[in-house]
């Protein structure tokens, strides 16, 4: 439950890395197996010294560390809740047109067809509130609470989320929200 949000994101890169191996791998044994006339073999020359074997039944094996509902979920709250922590207390217009269409696309594209049909549902009933930090951060408390009821999760007591989530550790405010702020004054 309570998984820091830079070790959820080191994990979930470690993830991205072993997917982006596994890829390339199956792509280079493909090209020793076919070769350019489609049967014959040929060498890659920086694989000659390797040990990978093209039958490798390692190799046919599904990635070692696929994501399960449960890290996507955890990475997906820990973006939202992330995002909503530096989200300003007076937005833009064009802010708040993002973050509702941000949610709106998250509950259409979101990679497990489950959660993204409920989410649908969560959000008919509960349209995005960001008019400012405070608004928006505890519409995203509810609605994640609505989704930990739904599951059987413990409630989170909204009062303690900018408790629970802060802005990212970044030096010298590289990390805010960009248009948020200028020199000059708010952006329109
Ligand atoms: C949009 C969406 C829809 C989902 N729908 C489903 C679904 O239909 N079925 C399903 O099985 N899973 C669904 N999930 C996944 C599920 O919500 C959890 O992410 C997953 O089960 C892992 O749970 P967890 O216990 O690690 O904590 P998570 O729920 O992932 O929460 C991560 C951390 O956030 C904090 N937290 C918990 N509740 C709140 C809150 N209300 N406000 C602020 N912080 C909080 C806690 O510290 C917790 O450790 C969905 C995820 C998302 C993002």
């Amino acid at each position: 439950m309570s998984e820091n949000p830079v070790q959820a994101l080191f994990h979930h890169f470690e993830q991205v890395t072993n997917f982006v191996q596994h890829h390339v791998s199956n792509f280079i044994i493909h090209i020793q197996l076919s070769g350019p006339s489609g049967n014959a073999s040929f060498e890659v020359p920086f694989l000659k010294a390797t040990s990978v074997q093209p039958r490798d039944p390692v190799l046919k094996a599904k990635s070692s560390t696929p994501v399960t509902k449960e890290d996507l979920g955890r990475s997906t709250w820990t973006f939202l809740h992330t995002l909503a922590a530096q989200y300003p207390d007076n937005p833009t217009r064009q802010q708040k047109k993002d973050v509702k269409e941000l949610v709106q696309i998250l509950s259409r594209m979101y990679p497990c067809k489950e959660c993204a049909d409920h989410f649908k549902e969560v959000l008919r009933s509960n349209p995005v509130q960001a008019g400012s930090h405070a608004e928006f951060s505890q519409w995203l408390c509810h609605v994640h609470n609505v989704v930990n009821r739904s599951i059987g999760k413990p409630i989170f007591p909204c009062e303690r989320v900018d408790a629970r989530w802060g802005k990212l550790d970044c030096e010298q405010n590289a990390c805010e929200i960009i248009g948020s702020t200028s020199i000059f004054g708010k952006i329109w």
